[in-house]
């Protein structure tokens, strides 16, 4: 068996496999292009290219293709082989540095929200040197930016890239004040991905689960989570050996894959890699989702990616750890006094002062239709933005706002009160699973992202917030003499945190009277996307993406667009299959069922003419009021649906199918499986829970 350290990174072009494969001179300079940000000349990538070919030839590679992240959010690939045939009837393996940098995909049919008629169909991607190419299945991966003829992104990577450049530049003017000067200023993101396993022999009868990743129907299972045994628990077998190869996999492609773990609901698991240059973490936050999808088939599993694919249950979620470092070193590490730590202080300060700023543009961007099921329970955060800095660090802003002196917890030891075990000194402050923006120690744990979406974009929201922040930090300091700048600097903190104060929320966000308080504070509660999307096209969004740099006006409404697109299509499928199945798999069964009970009724009564069937017609009168009762919201549904499909305007479509259409679903949804606990098993059309859930 391999050793990891040898397999690891061996499918990558990383920075070892470069200096080793590259002239010197040209791995200094495209070392500059990748750490500088300085433009490479197209001799360096003739050169690049050619080594990348002769090193991907080698891995047993045939094929390139410049790998993107269209606004659909996964990734995308067109291979093209090496081969280049030859006057003698053979051919060579060729790849120039052109075909290395620059590509032009006939991307006709990706979704630009109108930045593209289909007659201008044109579009380039552009390598990202900055996230390594690698080997996948015999094709060599270059990561790279999409954009279209004019010029606009049609991607979630540049503007994350763009997003990375601001909040640098702003950082390294903070710094500056601080008589730092660092190289590099980068934003760092590890992302916790949840999913579920499920068997291919139920997954093939689930028509719900194929075609919207959840079940749309379904009774909740007898158990659920509440014995809390799979969280940590031991893992089964399969899964184990599932979870070993897709390591192995994700190690090999440089995924930095650490901690695997079953996770609270049955069937549901997590892997959490270790944190990145943020534009690395997504690209390799792809990776691994598409791993797990297609190694989960080896086992004869399917990988589930939706946020909430069973009610009653809890959803999977892709908690966002969020940091910004300079040259490596932690800019949002508290140290061990945080008080007099006067640059973390103004750190904190500018992520404070973002988050509430912009509350509404965070939330806004891991809005899916997908996530509007999970947010609110289960311990997914609630729709309403809210940060918690835990004890400690409340104490310091409290100190702060309040101009009052600030005592330090003591370090307070743990004593089990069993000699043999060690004691320790126990974190100065506790976690919250309920807060969407939890302070965990030396970052952030964004956890309102949900599992299938893709991190850029609310990476960067939170980078060019937290740009703003920066810019405003060194506005008003810079020019402020030496001698003066601790004790302006502590101020701007102090004015800015009281400004900012009604985001910080240390409390139950479950509770009922969070909302209300919220309300109180002028937080806003979007509880769904329909409500969500909006404020990206407000003037004050617009404002702030135009100032950075990060996307100009038109690229915010497109985008705008294809995200209420995509949500009232994503609708469009759910209401169809709902339709679809209710009227041929569930209405037939249960029909057939009841008249298999009205003909045991009469054969009874045939034999024994004075038998007691009560129970029996009391069952066939509770089956036909069923089905009475899922034909009307059937009807309904099917009108309702209908008169959405005639608005034109996508934004007011959305507001039906998230106000009226929804809770329509939710009765058709009852009504059938009230059926599905009283109709005989044999006759239910699909697994049921207790089984999809416990499939081994
Ligand atoms: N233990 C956990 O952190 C669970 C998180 C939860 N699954 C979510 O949806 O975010």
């Amino acid at each position: 068996m391999a050793l990891v350290s040898d397999i690891y990174g061996s499918m990558v072009f990383n920075e070892h496999t470069m200096q080793e494969r590259l002239p010197s001179a040209t791995y200094k300079k495209l070392m500059k292009t990748i750490k500088d940000g300085q433009p490479l000349d197209l001799e360096v990538a003739n050169v690049v290219a050619h080594a990348m070919k002769e090193w991907a030839i080698e891995k047993g590679a045939t094929h390139y293709t410049h790998w993107f992240q269209p606004l659909t959010g996964i990734t995308s690939e067109k291979h093209d082989s090496f081969i280049d045939p030859i006057a003698d009837g053979r051919a060579i393996m060729s790849f120039s540095g052109k075909e290395l940098i620059q590509g032009e995909p006939d991307a006709s049919s990706f979704p630009s929200g109108g930045l593209r008629a289909t007659f201008e169909a044109r579009g380039y991607t552009a390598w990202d040197p900055t996230s390594y190419a690698f080997i996948k299945d015999e094709v060599l991966c270059i990561p790279t930016a999409f954009c279209s003829y004019t010029g606009e992104a049609l991607d979630k990577k540049t503007p994350l890239l763009r997003s990375m450049s601001a909040v640098e530049v702003q950082a390294k003017r903070v710094l500056e004040l601080f008589g730092e000067t660092p190289h590099r200023v980068v934003t760092t993101v590890g992302a916790e991905q949840e999913y579920f396993l499920i068997s291919e022999k139920d997954y093939e009868k689930r028509s719900d689960i194929i075609l919207t990743g959840r079940t749309l129907f379904g009774y909740p299972p007898c158990k659920g989570q509440e014995l809390e045994e799979h969280y940590f628990g031991a893992i089964r077998p399969t899964v184990n050996e599932f979870m070993k190869e897709l390591d192995d996999e994700l190690w090999k492609l440089g995924v930095s894959a650490k901690t695997k773990h079953n996770e609270v609901a049955p069937c549901q698991h997590e892997l959490a890699p270790i944190f990145a240059n943020a534009n690395r973490a997504i690209d390799e936050n792809l990776l691994t989702m598409e791993k797990m999808k297609l190694l989960a088939s080896h086992y004869g599993l399917v990988c589930l990616q939706h946020e909430k694919p069973f009610d009653s249950i809890n959803g999977s979620g892709k908690h966002n750890n969020w940091s910004i470092s300079a040259d490596n070193k932690n800019l949002l590490d508290p140290g061990d006094s945080p008080m007099e730590n006067v640059r973390f202080l103004v750190f904190l300060t500018g992520v404070i002062q973002a988050v509430d700023e912009y509350q509404e543009l965070l939330r806004m961007s891991v809005a899916s239709c997908g996530n509007d099921h999970r947010l609110g329970a289960n311990e997914a955060p609630p729709a309403i933005i809210s940060m918690f800095l835990g004890d400690e660090l409340g104490a310091v802003v409290d100190a702060l706002v309040a101009n009052d002196e600030y005592v330090a917890p003591n370090g307070q030891e743990m004593d089990l009160g069993v000699d043999v075990l060690p004691n320790f000194l126990k974190d100065t402050t506790d976690r919250n699973r309920t807060s969407p923006f939890a302070f965990t120690g030396n970052k952030f744990e964004f956890r309102m992202p949900g599992s299938s979406v893709n991190l850029s974009d609310c990476n960067m929201v939170l980078n060019t917030a937290m740009a703003k922040s920066l810019k405003e930090f060194a506005d008003a300091l810079e020019g402020v003499p030496a001698a003066e700048f601790e004790m302006a600097a502590l101020n701007y903190v102090r004015n800015t945190l009281r400004d900012h104060q009604r985001i910080i929320f240390n409390g139950d966000g479950y509770s009922d009277e969070w909302p209300e308080e919220a309300a109180r504070r002028g937080l806003a509660n979007h509880k769904t996307t329909a409500d969500a999307l909006p404020c990206f096209v407000e003037p004050k969004s617009i404002a702030l993406f135009e100032e950075f740099g990060v996307l100009s006006e038109t690229e915010v409404r497109s985008r705008y667009e294809v995200k209420l697109e995509k949500y009232n299509k994503l609708m469009n499928i759910e209401i169809r299959t709902m339709k679809r199945l209710t009227r041929r798999d569930y209405l037939p069964a249960i029909n057939n069922y009841a008249a298999e009970v009205a003909r045991s009724i009469s054969e009874i009564r045939t034999v024994l003419p004075d038998a007691n069937v009560t129970l029996q017609e009391t069952r066939l009168r509770q089956l036909t009021d069923g089905i009475a009762e899922i034909n009307t919201q059937l009807e309904e549904l099917h009108r309702l649906h209908y008169q959405s499909l005639e608005i034109a305007d996508e934004q007011e479509r959305a507001n039906m199918n998230a106000h009226v259409i929804i809770p329509v679903m939710e009765k058709l949804r009852a009504a059938v499986d009230a059926m599905e606990i009283i109709v005989e098993r044999q006759w239910w059309p699909v697994p049921a829970l207790n089984e999809v859930l416990f499939y081994c």
